[in-house]
């Protein structure tokens, strides 16, 4: 599925190099830190880092999620304050990445340096139906493990 989406170049240097996917098929666009300067983020330490983007979704059956790039994330703890970042269809504001040092040594974030990515992703908006009882399913209430581990 493919979507055109408006985007605002809010920081003129982030026009020289504009999110696109690497690869053909790739799901995710990557995010750059819009800085003047390199920062530092100590171990446990969150920091809200501009993108110098703004997209506009519009449509709401789409959004946008917020994902840390994996090898950011694995090899040096630098994932999302938020775990998650949501971008709704509706949101016109600067895309911001809420970076968390969730390691153990301080990490250097350069200007320009690709920090997240981005993921559109289809949604589905749900009205509710209020009712008493459900039909019964399979599973009924079970949840948290009631099938067992292994
Ligand atoms: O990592 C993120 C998460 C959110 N946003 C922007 C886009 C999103 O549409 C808006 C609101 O996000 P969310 O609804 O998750 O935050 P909230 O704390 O509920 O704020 P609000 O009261 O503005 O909805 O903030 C970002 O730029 N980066
Ligand atoms: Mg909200």
């Amino acid at each position: 599925m493919t979507a055109t989406v408006d985007l605002k170049v809010l920081d003129a240097r982030m026009a020289e190099q504009l999110p696109a996917y690497a690869t053909p098929g790739s799901a995710g666009l990557d995010l750059r830190a819009c800085l003047d300067a390199a920062i530092t983020l100590e171990p446990g330490q969150t920091t809200l880092i501009p993108t110098g983007l703004a997209i506009h979704i519009a449509d709401p059956s789409l959004a946008a999620l917020i994902l840390p790039r994996s090898g950011l994330g694995h090899k040096h703890g630098i994932v999302l304050g938020n775990l998650v970042g949501l971008i709704d269809s509706d949101y016109q504001g600067q895309l911001m990445v809420s970076c968390w040092n969730r390691g153990q040594t301080t990490f250097r974030i350069e200007p320009m340096e690709r920090i997240a990515q981005l993921v559109l992703v289809p949604v589905v908006q749900a009205s509710f139906r209020r009712v008493d009882d459900f039909d019964a399913s399979h599973r009924g209430e079970g949840g948290f493990g009631s099938t067992g581990k292994a």
